[in-house]
């Protein structure tokens, strides 16, 4: 028997794509400006998960440097991530052909991250992903973003009826998912700081090869 279609919305950094290490040039090309030592990946893959604003926040206290440069530098490392955020990111093993996946069993797909709407677009269409969603919502969309539920519930109206999925690697998307009322697909491969148990979820997967399962198990179990 056929299941009820799904709507999954996906999380981008640590999720679809590994984006730290650009991330990474992004904010140390600003550093370096700044006469400062760069930072490590481990470091920087850290401060990823509240959108680029806070990545520059916590980037200057970790080098020393004052929050009043904040607005500016904010800019320099926006203008350095735009202009390559594709050279070193690359979507997770699987990505691709797991999305391609889902939407051939005719569900509807969505991301909803923090990272800026403008960058986000540009990774997604220069990594050959863009054409697989719906509806793109980033950190500066609207008003608020993750973990307040507005982004996510905008994305699940516009994709509208049908079952609901989020699919992310972070506490902070375990807590929006648990605010929406949506349930919750960990994977545990992306950029999270705690222990696997740590964050709630309904399922978890290590390899993208396993998702489209837990969307059919989820669209047999779901009200049609
Ligand atoms: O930009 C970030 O800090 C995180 O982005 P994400 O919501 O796609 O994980
Ligand atoms: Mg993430």
């Amino acid at each position: 028997m056929e299941g009820c279609r799904v709507n999954i919305v996906f999380d981008l950094d640590g999720t679809l794509i590994d984006s730290a290490p650009d991330l990474q040039t992004a904010v140390n090309l600003m550093l370096e400006g700044e006469g400062k030592p760069p930072l490590d990946l481990p470091t920087i893959t850290s401060f990823i998960g509240n959108g680029l604003p806070k990545l520059v926040e916590r980037s200057l206290d970790a080098r020393g440097i004052s929050q009043s440069r904040y607005p500016q530098l904010c800019d320099t490392v926006r203008d350095f991530y735009s202009a390559a955020p594709a050279d070193l990111t690359r979507p997770y093993p699987g990505v691709t052909e797991a999305l391609r996946a889902l939407k051939a069993a005719g569900h509807r797909l969505g991301v909803c991250t923090n990272k800026p709407e403008e960058p986000a677009l540009l990774v997604l269409h220069l990594l050959g992903l863009g054409g697989f969603f719906d509806v793109v919502v980033g950190g500066d969309t609207l008003e608020r973003k993750k973990p307040d539920p507005e982004p996510l519930e905008h994305v699940f109206a516009a994709l509208g009826d049908g079952a609901r999925l989020y699919v992310g690697d972070s506490e902070v998307d375990a807590e929006t998912a648990r605010r929406t009322g949506v349930r919750f697909a960990l994977f545990t491969e992306g950029y999270r700081k705690q222990p696997v148990a740590a964050l709630p979820h309904d399922w978890r997967f290590a390899e993208f090869d396993a998702l489209p399962g837990i969307v059919a198990a989820l669209s047999q179990t779901a009200p049609a």
